[in-house]
């Protein structure tokens, strides 16, 4: 049996409105096979950051399950939930999340930092290398431009050597020239260090980048547009 780095079984997330429910999650099947890069593709509200939170176990299904390498998430507690996010995922947002008053190394190394681990400084550098930011080591985040700062972004999820890279739009905030590079520059460093990404965009020209697209739309995943669907 093919065995999937993500998968999620009849996933649904309800959120309840008043006297309304919000299905944002509707029975979701989703895989994804080791080191491959896809994209979920949907218009806004279609339920893609929903879908990549279960995911990430940064929140919890109203019904169904999520396989992480096999480990479904709901069985783990607190403490194994947050050592698993910190290992094996690396979080990328629009909105960078970069810390104002540190320097872009130090906004890369610090979660290896705040985990008590060893920074694994020519790793590092290899890798601001590849993002080509090398020269920018010692600049403070609002010096950089945007494509700058979501490179950093990128080094920092990738800095602390997760199996899978989690990207919710972001190239949300790029011009389109350097959304094609920040991604180019994703999916090199990704294939390098043999990671899987999941990335989500409203973006057809940003998702044509990627080894395949999945279409959400009102919670559900579009019949034929998951290339697993029915094996
Ligand atoms: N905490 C919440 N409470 C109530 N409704 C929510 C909550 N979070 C999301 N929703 C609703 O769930 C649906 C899916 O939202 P989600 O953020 O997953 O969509 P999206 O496809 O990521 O949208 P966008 O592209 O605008 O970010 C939307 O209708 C949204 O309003």
């Amino acid at each position: 049996m093919e065995s999937y780095i993500v998968e999620t079984r009849a996933l649904k997330k309800y959120y309840q409105l008043g006297t309304n429910v919000v299905k944002a999650l509707d029975g979701v099947d989703f895989r994804v096979k080791d080191q491959e890069f896809v994209s979920i593709i949907g218009k806004s509200g279609s339920g893609k950051s929903t879908l990549l939170h279960m995911i990430g176990g940064l929140d919890v299904p109203t019904e169904g399950e999520v396989y992480i390498d096999g480990k479904n998430l709901a069985k783990m507690n607190r403490e194994q939930l947050a050592v698993f996010r910190r290992r094996k995922i690396g979080f990328i947002f629009q909105n960078y999340n970069l810390v104002p008053d540190l320097n872009l190394y130090e906004n890369v190394t610090l979660p290896i930092e705040l985990d008590g681990d060893c920074v694994d400084r020519e790793f590092i550098d290899e890798i601001l290398n590849l993002l080509k930011l090398q020269e920018k080591k010692e600049a403070l985040p609002n010096t950089l431009s945007g494509g700058q700062q979501q490179r950093a972004a990128i080094a920092r999820a990738i800095a602390s050597k997760p199996s899978m890279i989690l990207a919710d739009e972001p190239t949300g905030n790029l011009d389109t020239a350097s959304s094609h590079d920040v991604l180019g520059l994703l999916k090199a460093v990704a294939g390098r260090f043999k990671q899987t990404v999941v990335l989500i965009t409203h973006d057809q020209d940003i998702a044509q980048l990627s080894d395949r697209i999945v279409h959400i739309e009102d919670g559900r995943i579009m019949r034929g547009s998951d290339a697993y669907a029915g094996k």
